[in-house]
């Protein structure tokens, strides 16, 4: 099981200063979103050329033109690149293939699918390599978490491995840890947090020993 840290409301420095921060009590480091939106592809290219040991995750949440999407996360020196489980099949087809060819990963992000069961089997079967329910800001919200989908995929899911994401805390993640993903993706949970390093440094712990 690895921890992911999502870093969603930063800029470039600030996304380095918190890397540097937790750089040893994590194993997969996030440039989300809304860092994508803000700053463009130059996120990535920066945080993996600081940190080139670290692996990278571009959540560019990839609708359309995936094969060419992820070549430009890849080249910018992505490892691991989002797609949105609600694309078409050939978009998610597009994506593996250029992803292959990269020697990258593709992450499926769960957000806004409707049966996640019958999709997680389908996406399982188009060879992704990690699939992740997932809980947007939108719905945290609303109260609302993943934990039931994560035991849902647990249940279909053949090859790839399973992620989950949204909302986790260190008050939540004994939880999430019981069902054993792959990979737990924390943003908030770390980044609110006055001392991050100590807060990461425990959710690595109790991961690594899940
Ligand atoms: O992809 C995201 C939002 O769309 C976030 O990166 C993901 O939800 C993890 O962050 P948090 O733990 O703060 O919810």
């Amino acid at each position: 099981m690895k921890l992911q840290l999502a870093l969603d409301l930063v800029d470039i420095p600030g996304a380095i200063e918190v890397i540097k921060e937790v750089q040893d009590h994590i194993d997969i480091v996030e440039i989300g979103t809304p860092v994508v939106i803000n700053e463009g592809l130059k996120a990535v290219k920066e945080v993996k050329e600081t940190f080139p040991d670290l692996t990278v995750l571009a959540d560019l949440k990839i609708m359309d033109a995936a094969g060419y999407e992820v070549s430009q996360a890849s080249e910018a020196g992505a490892d691991i690149i989002t797609i949105l489980g609600v694309s078409e099949d050939e978009s998610i087809r597009g994506a593996v293939e250029e992803a292959k060819k990269q020697g990258k990963e593709i992450l499926v992000d769960m957000i806004a699918v409707k049966d996640i069961a019958i999709r997680a089997k389908e996406l399982d079967e188009l060879g992704v390599d990690y699939i992740c329910v997932h809980t947007g800001y939108d719905l945290q919200a609303l109260g609302k978490n993943s934990f039931e989908d994560l035991a849902t995929i647990k249940s279909v899911v053949k090859n790839a491995k399973t992620a989950v994401a949204g909302g986790i805390k260190s008050e939540t993640l004994a939880e999430v840890i019981e069902q054993k993903p792959d990979l737990v993706i924390v943003g908030g949970g770390i980044t609110s947090q006055e001392d991050k390093a100590a807060t990461a440094r425990q959710m690595h712990e109790l991961i690594k020993q899940g």
